[in-house]
């Protein structure tokens, strides 16, 4: 069962990491826990900009093929592109969502916290994008 744990982070979709760290750093005063990483095989730059109970994640599209590249097209200037929660078991998770009908995006992949992450389709999901990722060991 999909149980919905900890909110990790909520995810936002700019074109310039650069910018989102002018607005979540310099103007609402977050603080970088991780600086600006490739993950070329999520095909995007990512960095985490921490708040007291979560996180922010800062989300460049890396390559052509980049999962972000059509909402930022819609987007131009960014915005809120996902909501994470976490679940103790992430192929128990796929399973129920699966169950329940809902697309499930891929096969679980290793996500900036290095956990398997899955995403739930957006229109499964009332219009928002869910990625689901597994708690990291030791944090249970
Ligand atoms: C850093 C790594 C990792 C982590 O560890 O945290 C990440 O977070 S990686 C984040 C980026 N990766 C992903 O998003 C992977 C999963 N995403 C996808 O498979 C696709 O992006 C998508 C969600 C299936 C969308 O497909 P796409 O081809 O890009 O766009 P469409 O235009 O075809 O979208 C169809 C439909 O859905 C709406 N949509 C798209 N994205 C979102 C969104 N983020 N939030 C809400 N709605 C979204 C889009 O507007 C379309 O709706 P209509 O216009 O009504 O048809
Ligand atoms: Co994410």
């Amino acid at each position: 069962m999909a149980r919905l744990g900890r909110l990790n982070h909520v995810g936002i979709a700019t074109p310039s990491i650069a910018e989102g760290l002018r607005l979540y750093r310099d103007l609402l005063g977050g603080t970088v826990s991780r600086e600006p990483f490739d993950l070329p095989a999520q095909g995007v730059r990512v960095c985490f900009v921490d708040t007291p109970n979560s996180q922010v994640e800062l989300l460049e599209p890396l390559g052509e093929n980049s999962p972000i590249l059509k909402f930022l097209e819609k987007n131009p200037a960014g915005g809120q592109h996902h909501v994470c929660f976490e679940v103790a078991d992430i192929h128990a998770a796929k399973a129920d969502m699966e169950a329940k009908g809902c697309r499930v995006l891929g096969e679980p992949r290793i996500g900036a916290h290095g956990t398997p992450v899955i995403f739930v389709h957006p229109k499964d999901m009332g219009g928002t994008l869910i990625e689901l990722m597994e708690t990291p060991r030791g944090d249970h």
